[in-house]
């Protein structure tokens, strides 16, 4: 394993190198325990120097990393500067004659008792055109992290996380996960219950997709005063978790839309082979990744129309710039994330249900089956058909031949040790069945 990622990463073998680990950890006691662990295992190894960069969201960690191999700044404080200033950017390029609906400033964060809520405190007062509400802020007695709360709690559960009541009818909320690198979106539409319209990782993907491809083609299809183009290969790459309704939307637009085994590594990976690589799973972790070369084309791009700043090709290019200065290009990362859906929102004027109301999910059920050995289900397809055993996949497509708009896919997990379905149709109570009928298979032949 460590050989092959030797070769993967081209680090070169033999000779005297240094290299140095960042490490960062979160608010649970453990941590300190593991941190000194961590600290005294990399500096036993000759030419390792560990560097505690403290408290972080994971995707923190991730942004310090990226930019101290890129060699530029990498501190925290530099993080939230970056954070700070792409976002007042993007505010300033808001179109000044759209009109129309105005984004009310109010935004309530669930911050599932993790370090997300933490570090949105520490630079909420600063986000300039948002008033933003942390709950489950992470506070010492706050609650127990991710417990009853955060952005899994809500989007598998579809219910409002712990803190949240009535007087939030109609507020437009947020969920982090605990380490803060997984976002989604919610609203409550009534106060007899705590049901919520969910917007997860599909739609904000579909929201960035939009926004970057209304730019690029401000740009490209001017019509123009100017001649300049910027061509670029947008890549949209999903799971097969991704709701298909999603999939079948952003195709719809005409965009490429592919798709990797479950796991942001392959995720990732994927979308840096684009120009601009968009990738979330369902869950809302993802993010948007630029080629190097494109970022340098926009620049020089930026360049050559700053003489005419009332051009709407360059006003394009500008927003595009600081969308890549805003979202985090090294992993997932909610805060990131949040602030550019915010920016977005502002951009389109467009209300929590405008976005909702996207494209409406097809209903879908997700369930888990203990087999004896789940490893004796091998997928292929990026995890969409059974080749083993033949015979699964055959009861897979028969009984989803049976549905309207059926779709079901069964897969041993990562990081749990049971074989998951998921099915999807046109109503829940077919989804359900659908799901329930190919998990009795699951459990008949490998149970
Ligand atoms: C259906 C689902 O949500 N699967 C999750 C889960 O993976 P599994 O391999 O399905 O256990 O954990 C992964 C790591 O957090 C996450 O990337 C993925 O999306």
């Amino acid at each position: 394993m460590v050989l092959q990622f030797v070769k993967d990463e081209g680090i070169p073998l033999g000779g005297h190198h240094t290299a140095q680990v960042l490490l960062g950890r979160d608010t649970r006691p453990t941590g300190e325990y593991l941190l000194d662990a961590a600290l005294q295992g990399i500096n036993a190894i000759v030419g390792a120097h560990a560097i505690d960069m403290g408290i972080l969201t994971t995707p923190q960690l991730h942004w310090m990393v990226w930019s101290k191999n890129k060699g530029t700044k990498a501190s925290e404080s530099d993080y939230f500067t970056q954070l700070i200033n792409s976002f007042r950017r993007m505010l300033e390029l808001l179109p000044k004659d759209k009109g129309g609906y105005e984004l009310a400033k109010k935004l309530i964060v669930d911050g599932a008792n993790g370090i997300g809520g933490v570090k949105l405190e520490q630079i909420k007062a600063e986000l300039s055109g948002l008033d933003i509400i942390v709950r489950n802020s992470g506070k010492e007695g706050e609650g127990i992290l991710n417990h009853l709360c955060g952005a899994d709690f809500v989007q598998k559960e579809r219910v409002t996380p712990h803190g949240f009541g009535p007087e939030d009818v109609g507020v437009r909320c947020a969920s982090l996960d605990g380490d803060a690198d997984r976002l989604v979106y919610f609203q409550m539409s009534s106060s007899s219950d705590n049901k919520v319209d969910l917007v997860d990782g599909d739609k904000i993907l579909s929201l960035f997709a939009l926004f970057i491809r209304e730019q690029l083609d401000v740009i490209n299809n001017n019509g123009s005063q100017v001649d300049k183009s910027l061509p670029a290969r947008l890549g949209i790459v999903q799971t097969a978790y991704a709701n298909g309704a999603s999939t079948q939307f952003l195709k719809g637009l005409g965009l490429e839309v592919v798709f990797t085994p479950t796991g942001v590594k392959y995720l990732h990976k994927k979308a840096l082979e684009y120009d601009i690589g968009i990738y979330f799973e369902a869950n809302g972790h993802g993010t948007v990744v630029f080629s190097e070369d494109f970022i340098s084309q926009l620049e020089s791009l930026s360049n050559d129309l700053s003489s005419q700043a009332a051009n709407s090709q360059y006003h394009s290019a500008m927003r595009l710039m600081a969308a890549t200065q805003l979202i985090n290009q090294a992993v997932g990362d909610a805060l990131s994330g949040l602030l550019l859906v915010e920016a977005i929102l502002q951009y389109k004027r467009w209300s929590f249900q405008n976005w909702c109301e996207l494209y409406s999910d097809l209903p879908s059920r997700q369930l888990k089956v203990k087999v004896v050995d789940r490893s004796s289900i091998v997928t292929t397809d990026a995890e969409t058909k059974v080749s083993q055993p033949s015979s699964l996949q055959e009861l897979i497509d028969k009984e989803t031949a049976n549905y309207t708009q059926g779709r079901c896919f069964v897969r041993p997990s990562g990081t749990e040790d049971v074989v998951r379905v998921y099915a999807e149709a046109s109503t829940q109570v077919e989804a359900d069945s659908l799901a329930k009928s190919v998990a009795h298979h699951v459990e008949r032949l490998l149970g």
